[in-house]
C-alpha cells in the first residue's frame, strides 16, 4: 500500500471521485474537504439539525459539546483505494477533536460525517464551504472484490447524504458529561452554597441579635421582679409595724380608761367623805 503524493492526486482526482471538485483543494498529499450546510450540534436549543445558508454561515461549537458535521463534498472511493480523514491542525490546536473514525472504505460513496468535541476552554466558529478537513488516499495491494467493497447491503453509510438520526437521538440521551458542564455545574453549586452560607450568617446575626434583646428583656423582668418583691416586702413591714403601734395605743386607751374608772370612783368616794364631814362640822 503506498499513499498517493500531489502528482499522483493530481492525475487521479476530479469531480467523479469528489463531487463538487477544485484541482486547487489539493495541499501537499491531501485534498481539503468543506464544511457543508448540514450540522448537529448537543446543545442546540430545539435538538433538531441546523442547516447552514449564505445567510446563516457560521456555526458556534461550545466548549464542551458535541457536533456533528457533514463534508459538503460527496466522496467516491475505488474499490483499489483506500482513504484517511482528519480534520486540519489549526483547528484541532484550537481544541476541535475528531471523535469519529478516521478511514473511508473501498467502494465507500456519500459525504463524510465528521463527529467533532470541542475539548478547548473557547468556542469554536466554522464556515459552511470553508476547508477545515483533509483526506488522504492510498492504494490498495490488491483491489477489494465482492462483499469486501463497501455497499449499501451490508453497510450503514453507503450513499451517506444527511446526518442519519440515529446518531442524533443517541447524542439527545442524558446528560452531557463534559468537563465544562461539570465545571458550570460546579459553578453554580458553589454559587447555591455561598448563598446558603450568606443566609445561615444573615441568620447567625439575627438570632444573635434576638438573642441579645432576649437577655436583656429577662434581666429587665428579673430587676423588676426583684424590685416588686423588696417593695411587697416593705410594704408588710409596714402594715405590720402600723398595726402593732395600733395595738399600743388601743392598749393605753384601755388602761387610761380603766385608770379614769377608778380616779372617779376616788373622786366619788372623797366627795362622801368630805360631804360627811362638812354635816358634821355643821351640827
Ligand atoms: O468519521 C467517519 C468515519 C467513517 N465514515 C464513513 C466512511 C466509512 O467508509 C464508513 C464506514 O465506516 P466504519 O466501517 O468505520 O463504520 P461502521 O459503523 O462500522 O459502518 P458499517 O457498518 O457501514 O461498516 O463511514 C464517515 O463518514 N465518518
Amino acid at each position: 500500500m503506498a499513499f498517493l503524493g500531489p502528482s499522483d492526486l493530481k492525475i487521479f482526482l476530479n469531480d467523479q471521485i469528489i463531487t463538487p471538485f477544485d484541482i486547487n483543494r489539493i495541499e501537499q498529499a491531501a485534498y481539503e474537504l468543506s464544511l457543508g450546510k448540514e450540522i448537529y450540534r448537543t446543545d442546540a436549543k430545539d435538538g433538531k439539525i441546523e442547516l447552514l445558508d449564505s445567510k446563516n454561515r457560521t456555526v458556534e461549537i461550545n466548549p464542551g459539546q458535541f457536533t456533528l458535521l457533514l463534508t459538503k463534498e460527496t466522496i467516491t472511493i475505488p474499490s483499489d483505494k483506500l482513504a484517511f480523514i482528519s480534520i486540519k491542525a489549526k483547528h484541532k490546536l484550537k481544541g476541535l477533536v475528531n471523535v469519529s473514525g478516521f478511514h473511508v472504505d473501498p467502494g465507500f460513496k456519500g459525504q463524510l460525517l465528521f463527529s467533532v468535541y470541542n475539548a478547548g476552554p473557547s468556542t469554536i466558529t466554522l464556515e459552511t464551504s470553508k476547508p477545515y478537513f483533509l483526506i488522504w488516499f492510498a492504494e490498495l495491494k490488491t483491489a477489494a472484490i465482492g462483499n469486501d467493497v463497501y455497499n449499501s447491503t451490508s453497510n450503514n453509510h453507503q450513499n451517506q447524504q444527511g446526518i442519519p438520526t440515529d446518531y442524533i437521538d443517541a447524542l439527545k440521551r442524558g446528560e452531557l458529561a463534559s468537563p465544562n458542564s461539570i465545571l458550570k455545574k460546579i459553578g453554580l453549586l458553589e454559587n447555591g452554597l455561598q448563598n446558603s452560607i450568606k443566609d445561615v450568617e444573615r441568620k447567625k446575626v439575627r438570632n444573635e441579635y434576638l438573642l441579645t434583646l432576649l437577655i436583656g428583656l429577662l434581666i429587665s423582668v428579673a430587676i423588676k421582679l426583684y424590685w416588686d418583691s423588696k417593695a411587697e416586702e416593705y410594704g408588710y413591714q409596714k402594715r405590720k409595724s402600723e398595726e402593732s403601734a395600733l395595738q399600743e395605743i388601743t392598749e393605753k386607751i384601755d388602761l387610761i380608761n380603766t385608770n379614769a374608772v377608778s380616779l372617779s370612783k376616788t373622786v366619788d368616794s372623797l366627795r362622801k367623805v368630805i360631804a360627811l364631814e362638812s354635816h358634821e362640822a355643821t351640827k
